[in-house]
């Protein structure tokens, strides 16, 4: 468990005192991987960096399995970082190092005679799927491939905790995906916990169990991925969300409305089981009303189904409201649509 606790980090520059990090207060928990989602100086790299120390925190605390990092001495310091991988957008690898070397270079660090570090770096290279590379140069090598040896790397000395730092950003949507099977893999492989950040939702959605948003050094909103994705609560949230799910209604829809408007247009949003109920259908045959699906995005995260269906009720009003009142108590959430 990893509980960073009214953690800030203050800088000092020409223009005067900076506050990358204000207060901020999380839980993670074992085995999870968490994501951390903001836009360009939300404080995601400053937070990211606290969490092995590469960056002093101003103040808080930062405590993996019951030790606060804030407190050890360096000695004590350099042993937990080594229980802590961390891999980069731009891999940072040694280039005049190959594969094998890159990936053994934290076992000569840590004192890791040469004939073990050697097979301990290649059953590791072995593992990110590069056994065909491990003699190459990372120039010799595509994004992708250099990102596995990045995670390589980062796994040399068994770790707990894996850090990534924008670690798909530079790389292409295959390639990304690729990277974000592996990291999933190495979870469950290693019961590792991972904490990643990233400017793209389409990773926090592919990958990652519980998100929290950042916006200018403070957590806006967390939760699950798919509490997060199904109800989103503050704009910043709906603004990252709106880049891989559409919650806009198209001016088709508009149009419509505006010329035809007879009842009521309401956005209905749903989650889980609730996408196979036949609540349309029951609404109809009840409620004597006419149910005009005027858009629908219906998405799956990770095998749970969510979706939001644009609905125009049409019949009288108190059977309208008797049905928007049906829609309700079945769990769905409902949002009556009047400024279209
Ligand atoms: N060494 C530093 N000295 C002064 N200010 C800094 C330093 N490092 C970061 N900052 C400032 O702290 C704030 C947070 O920066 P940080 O790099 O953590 O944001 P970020 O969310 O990672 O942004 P990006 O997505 O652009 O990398 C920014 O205002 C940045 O200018």
């Amino acid at each position: 468990m990893i509980k960073i606790n009214n953690l800030t980090k203050h800088y000092q520059a020409a223009q005067g005192k900076v506050e990358a990090i204000n207060g901020l207060n999380l839980e993670v928990n074992d085995g999870e991987i968490f994501g951390m989602i903001g836009p360009s100086g939300a404080g995601k790299s400053t937070l990211i960096r606290m969490l092995n120390l590469l960056e002093k925190p101003t103040s808080g605390s930062i405590t993996i399995n019951g030790t606060d990092l804030t407190a050890l001495s360096s000695q004590n310091l350099r042993a937990a970082r080594q229980k802590i991988g961390m891999i980069f957008q731009h891999f940072n690898l040694l280039s005049s190092r190959t594969v094998l070397e890159n990936v053994a270079f934290p076992l000569e660090i840590a004192g890791v005679r040469k004939k073990k570090r050697l097979k301990k770096a290649a059953d590791l290279i072995e593992l990110v799927g590069l056994a065909d590379r491990i003699d190459h140069y990372p120039s010799q090598l595509s994004g992708g491939q250099k990102q596995r040896v990045g995670i390589a790397r980062a796994l040399a000395n068994e770790p707990d905790l894996l850090l990534s730092d924008e670690a798909t950003s530079s790389l292409d949507p295959e390639s990304t995906r690729a990277i974000l099977e592996l990291l999933a893999r190495i979870r469950e492989k290693m019961n590792l916990t991972i904490i990643l950040i990233t400017h793209e939702m389409g990773v926090i959605k592919d990958i990652c169990d519980r998100v929290a948003v950042l916006e200018a050094g403070k957590i806006i909103e967390t939760g699950s991925v798919i509490e997060l994705f199904s109800r989103p609560k503050q704009s910043l949230t709906k603004k990252f969300i709106s880049s891989v799910i559409d919650f806009n209604i198209p001016s088709r829809v508009a149009k419509y409305m505006k010329a035809e408007k007879r009842g009521e247009l309401i956005r209905v949003s749903f989650v889980g089981e609730k996408s196979h109920d036949p609540y349309i259908s029951h609404l109809v045959k009840h409620y004597s009303v006419d149910a005009n699906i005027l858009y629908g995005n219906i998405d799956e995260i990770q095998g749970v189904p969510f979706g939001t269906l644009i609905l125009g009720l049409e019949g009288e009003l108190d059977k309208i409201e008797e049905s928007t009142a049906y829609l309700k108590s079945q769990g769905l959430a409902v949002e009556v649509l009047d400024n279209v």
